[in-house]
């Protein structure tokens, strides 16, 4: 079945005076679908992302995410359109519990003034909103305890319901299983499943943890030195003789 575009990039590049770290990198994401991107250090994923959510302009090239040129508009209006990027645990309030955190996500994205927090906890749909948001991540019952004593774990599931609370249709997650526990990593599958199932959410994903990429992308985007070096099914790139040269660090300007 053919399904509808939600970001389409165009011929990319990104540059750092004469660094090019993003080369030309041209994909498709489809509505619903899964995308991992993967690459070996330094080959242009971060810069990729961050050119994606807005945190830096392309120095060429163009990105539409459904049918809006999104290319170079700064990072909390491409938000507002409905891509959202989780942070690695930087953006949660350790002061405030995990509900206030939930609360001041779908406040101030709904563009509301901030003044409006010391009210925040007497406003009861607010309240329910925010709890429901939590018990998608698992996390109700710990909704008034402290961020600040959550484990490394349930703070990545914070920040993933953080991200919920933004109500996107695309979202970007940057390594959601570093630093946590096996134990830890399968539950964060287990959601990312969850969600899915739920909405047709898209989820671009950026892990080096392999288990994690073959476990939940429909497609993997491999890049090597700022190039899409390629894609398929997570059985095809893992076969890819291109793929495994680029891993094992073998010149492959050859095959490129
Ligand atoms: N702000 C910057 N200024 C100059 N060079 C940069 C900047 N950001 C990234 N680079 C360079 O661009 C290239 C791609 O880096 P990038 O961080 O995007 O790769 P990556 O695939 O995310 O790597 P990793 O897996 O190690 O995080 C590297 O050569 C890097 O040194």
């Amino acid at each position: 079945m053919q399904r509808d575009p939600i970001l389409q990039a165009e011929n990319v590049t990104k540059r750092f005076g004469g660094v090019t770290a993003v080369d030309g990198v041209s994909v498709n994401l489809a509505v619903g679908e899964t995308v991992a991107l993967i690459g070996p250090n330094g080959a242009g994923k971060t810069t990729f992302y961050n050119v994606v959510s807005g945190r830096m302009a392309p120095t060429s090239g163009r990105i539409l995410f459904e049918g809006t040129d999104i290319s170079g508009k700064p990072a909390h209006e491409i938000a507002r359109l409905g891509i959202s990027r989780s942070f690695q645990v930087t953006n949660v309030f350790n002061e405030l519990s995990l509900r206030e955190n939930v609360q001041v996500a779908l406040v101030s994205h709904r563009g509301k003034s901030l003044r409006l927090f010391s009210v925040l906890s007497y406003d009861r749909a607010l309240r329910e909103e925010a709890d429901a948001v939590l018990a998608r991540l698992g996390l109700a019952e710990m909704s008034e305890q402290r961020t600040g004593t959550l484990s490394y774990g349930d703070k990545r599931l914070l920040e993933l319901a953080i991200v919920l609370a933004t109500e996107p249709r695309l979202i970007l997650l940057d390594e959601p299983t570093a630093g946590l526990t096996p134990e830890e990593t399968r539950k964060v599958i287990r959601l990312i499943d969850g969600l899915r199932a739920d909405q047709p959410y898209t989820f671009f994903i950026t892990e080096h943890d392999m288990e994690v990429v073959f476990n939940l992308a429909d497609r993997v985007l491999v890049m090597h030195r700022g190039r899409l070096l390629a894609q398929g099914t997570p059985d095809e790139v893992r076969t890819d003789p291109h793929v495994k040269a680029a891993y094992l660090g073998e010149d492959d300007e050859a095959a490129a």
